[in-house]
């Protein structure tokens, strides 16, 4: 094994940071943070997301649309939250708002407490460290930037997110592997997905399913499950 390609959420970090911490902060504030002005990222992904309510509308035809109303903007947005949605611009948008709430202090992460250690221990052996998530690269630093056990951002190479494309398709994790420049036979990816690991399988990657307390998903079906990463051996 050459690389290991790690999942965020249920993987190295509790379920209940993302859904309980970091959307309701960004669901909160998405109504000021849309208001804000002489933001040019934000101007795109305003595009981006009438676009994703045009669709979600069922328009198909070519009739030209009134642009949504800032609260319609911001209900749509609120119910992708809530649904867990992982659409591309709320993702985006959500890394830009925990911007704010980590350079304050108000968001940390604490990891689970096995990840730190076994990140060193990996990087100390030579093996290449990659971040796969639905939350957006400039989210992933943010997250491991800020998080209990200090600024882990340096073990990492390299981060990908949706914008590689969907999690669920083996295309991406083929795509990962050019990019890692590696087979993909010498990359494991751990995941609390087993459709993930499904993707990454087809494409030929090793696999770990994630067990963590609190994970929604307990079931590993054909995969290996681990509950901690120090259970990694290679
Ligand atoms: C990068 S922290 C926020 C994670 C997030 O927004 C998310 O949707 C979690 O997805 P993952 O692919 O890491 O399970
Ligand atoms: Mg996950």
């Amino acid at each position: 094994m050459r690389a290991v390609l790690l999942d965020i959420e249920g993987t190295t970090c509790p379920v209940p940071f993302v859904s309980q911490v970091l959307f309701p902060y960004a669901r909160e504030r998405l109504d000021g943070f849309l208001q804000t002005e002489g933001n040019a990222a934000l101007a795109s992904l305003i595009e981006a997301i009438d676009g994703a309510m045009a669709a979600d509308d069922g328009a198909a035809d070519e009739r030209p649309r009134r642009a949504p109303s800032h609260d319609e903007r911001v209900r749509f947005l609120q119910s992708l939250i809530d649904q867990d949605r992982k659409l591309p611009a709320l993702k985006e948008l959500q890394g830009l708002i925990w911007d704010e709430g980590y350079a304050s202090g108000a968001l940390q992460c604490r990891l689970f407490d096995d990840v730190a250690p076994a990140l060193r221990a990996w990087r100390k052996d030579g093996l290449l460290l990659a971040v796969y998530s639905s939350g957006s690269v400039k989210a992933q630093q943010l997250l491991y930037g800020h998080s209990t056990d200090g600024d882990l951002r340096g073990l990492f190479s390299h981060w990908f997110d949706t914008s590689t494309g969907p999690k669920g398709e083996a295309a991406s994790y083929r795509a990962i592997a050019r990019e890692l420049a590696l087979a993909p036979a010498a990359i494991l990816f751990v995941s609390d997905s087993k459709s993930e690991l499904e993707a990454a399988r087809s494409a030929g990657m090793a696999t770990r399913f994630s067990l963590r307390p609190q994970n929604p998903a307990v079931d590993p079906g054909p995969f290996e499950a681990i509950t901690s990463l120090a259970q990694i051996e290679f």
